[in-house]
């Protein structure tokens, strides 16, 4: 923002934090200067201790030492919630709304206007008027349970401005919207910045970083290691900064020739009515093949139904040629399908349990004993999972209550591998997982096929697809298009937006996720699937 705004006090300034659970210092006299009006970026890989400043500096989680202040102002009493929530507002990784609710009583949750006699009518008048205020369109008697993600979230920020803070704290906002989501979050932030909102940004998607922020800090174990402006900073320096070593080439696993074998996986007219049409798919051993689309798109249907979560209204799954049950966990995950759900929180962890109890209980396991794995077994797999997939923990004994999010993501991955599946169904997999150790996880992903099972990864990020053999793109539940490995970014993201058969040669710039929808696109025309089985690039 300049000079005008140079003089100002900091929106937030913190200095000398430390942070300590158990043995694990998160925080090591970390800092942190956020200016008014300013669109900051905090990244740093898994672990490196993002969202424990957040809590330090929502009020959230006390310091063993260091200092914040708002404004020049002190930071707020320990405890006086109040009076931490009119100086910063926090949209966190996990909804921190009540399902179960209405809109407008989680606007007002904990602040019920009006003392003890909660007036309904006019709860919801205000709730309105609030919701207006902030341009939300939302119900205010609507459950919070039956909106949409980007909905809640929107309600989250209106909820956490109206608090009167002038400073917005959104850890990973955007890692569960689609494209369109994006845009319009990201449309919403920066009207939010014309008026004045200062705002820290927490993303994996550091094309993100650069859409949207002026200034980025990299925190490196638990240390604060670089503020730089936004503008003119390359890549390869940010994600040198991040991980402590030179900026190494590309070392994303790539598709490429491979020995495929007999079909692991079939599904026949496979649909479930108002999610996805009749689906006809073959998985090969040795093959990973990709659902492209976005969220609302049917692909997180198509893999909750061959997981056994969803009953498919029609259709039949095969897997080694022979039938599963459908509509049911456990008889997929005995017939050899294993499972990423894209909601680590509800479908995945079991909190006070350890990484490797995690990481080796089935979905149907949760509550019972550990099964047949025997826990020297359990250890050991486990091991070699934190190795295989760079979990940062202190051992696979902790609980993965004390991981930081990207590393629970890891966790479920292994798991999804601990019985060996003959085929692995993953949705959005890296989701809020760090550049390298993505990488590393897309990496095993590519050796299970190459031992030989085969795997289905529904995403609609361009680097977990590129580990593909060959990708179907998925719109509005059907199966539009199919590409062979070596497509560019530019169809696929339109074929993922329903753009198939428009435009020439020019595409967008290659960015790693799918362009928000309004980007000017035009598309390289991509051939229609058939049958969703078979097919090359155009
Ligand atoms: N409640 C807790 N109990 C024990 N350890 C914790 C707790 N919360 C965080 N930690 C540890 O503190 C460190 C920093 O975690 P933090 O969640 O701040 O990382 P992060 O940078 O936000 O990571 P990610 O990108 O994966 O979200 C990690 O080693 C984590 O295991």
């Amino acid at each position: 923002m300049g000079a005008e705004t140079g003089e100002r006090p900091a929106a937030v300034h913190a200095e000398g934090i430390v942070k300590r659970y158990g043995p694990t210092v998160a925080l090591d006299g970390a800092r942190l200067t956020v200016r008014p009006g300013e669109a900051h970026a905090l990244v740093g890989r898994n672990g490196a201790g993002k969202s424990t400043l957040v809590s330090v500096l929502t009020g959230m989680a006390r310091p063993d030492a260091g200092r914040v202040t708002f404004d020049g102002a002190p930071a707020p009493a320990w405890g006086d919630t109040a009076a931490w929530r009119r100086r910063v507002a926090c949209v966190h990784q996990r909804s921190m709304t009540v399902p179960e609710l209405t809109v407008a009583e989680n606007l007002y949750l904990g602040r019920f206007p009006g003392g003890r006699t909660i007036r309904w009518r006019a709860l919801r008048e205000r709730a309105r008027a609030l919701l207006a205020e902030y341009g939300v369109e939302a119900d205010p008697a609507a459950r919070i349970k039956d909106l949409g993600v980007e909905q809640r979230q929107f309600v989250e920020i209106a909820r956490a401005l109206s608090c009167g803070a002038r400073l917005l704290v959104l850890d990973e906002p955007t890692a569960r919207l689609d494209a369109r989501g994006i845009a319009r979050l990201f449309g919403k932030l920066r009207e939010l910045r014309d008026q004045g909102v200062a705002f820290l940004f927490i993303s994996h998607h550091l094309q993100e970083v650069h859409e949207l922020c002026d200034t980025v800090t990299v925190f490196r174990d638990a240390r604060h290691v670089l503020t730089a402006p936004v503008p003119g900073l390359a890549e390869d320096a940010l994600v040198a900064a991040m991980t402590g070593e030179e900026a190494a080439a590309a070392r994303q696993p790539r598709a490429g020739a491979r020995t495929v074998r007999e079909a692991v996986l079939q599904t026949e007219g496979l649909a479930v009515d108002g999610h996805f049409a009749p689906l006809d798919l073959t998985v090969r051993g040795g093959e990973v093949v990709g659902l492209a689309g976005g969220a609302a798109g049917g692909g997180t249907a198509i893999g909750q139904t061959l997981a056994g979560l969803r009953a498919p209204d029609g259709g039949r799954i095969t897997v080694c040629g022979r039938p599963v049950r459908t509509g049911s966990v456990p008889h997929a995950l005995d017939a050899g399908i294993g499972y990423v759900p894209e909601d680590r929180h509800r479908e995945g962890l079991v909190p006070g349990r350890s990484v490797a109890e995690n990481a080796t209980l089935t979905v149907t396991g949760r509550l019972g004993p550990l099964g047949t794995v025997l826990p020297s077994r359990t250890r050991e797999f486990a091991r070699r999972m934190i190795a295989a997939l760079d979990i940062r923990t202190t051992g696979p004994g902790q609980p993965v209550s004390g991981l930081s999010g990207g590393n629970q993501q890891k966790v479920v991955v292994a798991r999804a591998l601990a019985r060996d599946p003959a085929v692995l169904v993953a949705v959005r997999p890296t989701n809020g997982v760090d550049v390298r150790s993505k990488e590393a996880l897309l990496g095993v992903v590519r050796e299970v096929a190459d031992r030989g099972s085969g795997a289905v990864i529904v995403s609609d990020e361009l680097d977990d697809l590129r580990i593909c053999d060959r990708v179907l793109a998925v719109f509005h539940g059907r199966v539009t298009a199919e590409f062979a490995a070596g497509w560019h970014d530019h169809e696929l993201v339109a074929a993922m937006e329903g753009m198939t058969g428009t435009g020439g040669p020019d595409g967008p710039p290659d960015t790693g996720r799918t362009a928000a929808p309004d980007t000017g696109r035009t598309a390289a025309p991509a051939r229609p699937a058939t049958d969703g089985t078979e097919g090359t690039a155009p």
